[in-house]
């Protein structure tokens, strides 16, 4: 038996979807087949081949097709799921609550028939609430329906850190815990920079500023484009996670999963730190908080909660 390649949809050929497909293709993750609407179809297949055309000039052997047929996608080992709107300026993800719940309940129905076997990622907003209406109708193990937005937060969080003291991304270290809102958590007291904690180098005042800043990293990006929302760096995340999936790397990496119990809570999607390997969602760690960040946590929660609510009707 020959070893076969790594098959990867990506569904929602749109800035994310794209941006993640090329990506992928580019580091050789696997195959990607890039799928978007019927009415889409024709620039769905050009983007999936102007991207295959690169592929002499950089070096890639991935292959790229474009595609509505979800045939095509049939047997993924990883499933990628941007379909649905973003939000414009003065718009919060939650306001795409019911249009983005309807998208992502028919591509997971899709999903569950055409790839049994798949770790699907969510990164259709809003996010947590998204996860939650895919785990339902897909009816797969928690392990294999993962959200994405700590990646993202973190990245964020991690680049104003480096610009504050003028050092190496690579030397940062920290994560963002909770929903992906507003409210979200980035944990300071775990935060160190070559393993400096970073409040010995950055003023209070200062941190607090980056803390918020991150909060509303993706607003940020929503007022500067002024007709959709970041891509770029949410694309860079997904391929992160899916290369800890296919490399079984085991990577220590915050993402949106589902606690039964954890944290004190139940019946949620909420961004934890886990190990993300081979199996998807390998083990999710509980870390001791103060009461004032287990606070921040419990007021995020919250607001992750009344959104589901909305998709649980
Ligand atoms: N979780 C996170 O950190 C982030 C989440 N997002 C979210 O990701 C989503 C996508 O964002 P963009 O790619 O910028 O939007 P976009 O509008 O550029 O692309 C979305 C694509 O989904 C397609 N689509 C709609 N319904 C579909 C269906 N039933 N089947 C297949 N494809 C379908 C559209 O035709 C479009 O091409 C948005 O909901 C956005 O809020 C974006 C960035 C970060
Ligand atoms: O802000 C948005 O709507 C898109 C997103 O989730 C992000 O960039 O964090």
């Amino acid at each position: 038996m020959g070893i076969r390649r790594k098959k990867i949809t990506v569904v929602g050929a749109g800035f994310t979807g794209a941006t993640t497909a090329l990506m992928l293709a580019q580091k050789e993750l696997g195959d990607v087949v890039l799928l978007d609407i019927p009415q889409l179809e024709n620039p769905t297949k050009g983007k999936a081949l102007d991207m295959l055309e690169a592929s002499p000039v950089q070096g890639f052997d991935s292959n790229i097709v474009g595609t509505s047929n979800y045939e095509d996608a049939a047997d993924s080992d990883i499933v990628i799921i941007t379909a649905g709107i973003a939000r414009k300026p003065g718009m919060s993800r939650d306001d795409l609550v019911n249009t983005n719940a309807g998208i992502v309940r028919s591509v997971c129905e899709n999903v569950k028939k055409y790839c049994p076997n798949s770790i699907v990622i969510i990164l259709s907003n809003p996010v947590d609430a998204m996860t939650y209406a895919a785990y339902q109708t897909l009816g797969f193990p928690k392990n294999r329906v993962i959200g994405q937005s700590g990646v993202l937060d973190t990245a964020r969080y991690c680049t104003f850190i480096a610009q504050e003291l003028g050092v190496s991304v690579e030397d940062v270290r920290g994560f963002v815990l909770g929903g992906h809102g507003d409210d979200m958590v980035p944990l300071v007291r775990y935060s160190n920079v070559g393993g400096i904690p970073i409040d010995t180098l950055i003023p209070q005042n200062r941190i607090e500023e980056i803390v918020q800043r991150t909060r509303v990293g993706g607003g940020e990006i929503v007022n500067l484009l002024g007709n959709g929302s970041a891509y770029y760096a949410p694309a860079a995340s997904l391929v992160q996670m899916t290369e800890a999936i296919i490399k079984d790397k085991k990577r220590i990496i915050p993402v949106i999963a589902y606690l039964e119990g954890e944290y004190g809570y139940q019946d949620l999607f909420l961004g934890v730190p886990t190990i993300l390997g081979g199996n998807g969602i390998e083990k999710v760690f509980e870390l001791e908080l103060t009461s004032e960040e287990k606070a921040a946590l419990d007021k995020s929660a919250d607001s992750v909660r009344n959104v589901i609510k909305v998709v649980q009707g």
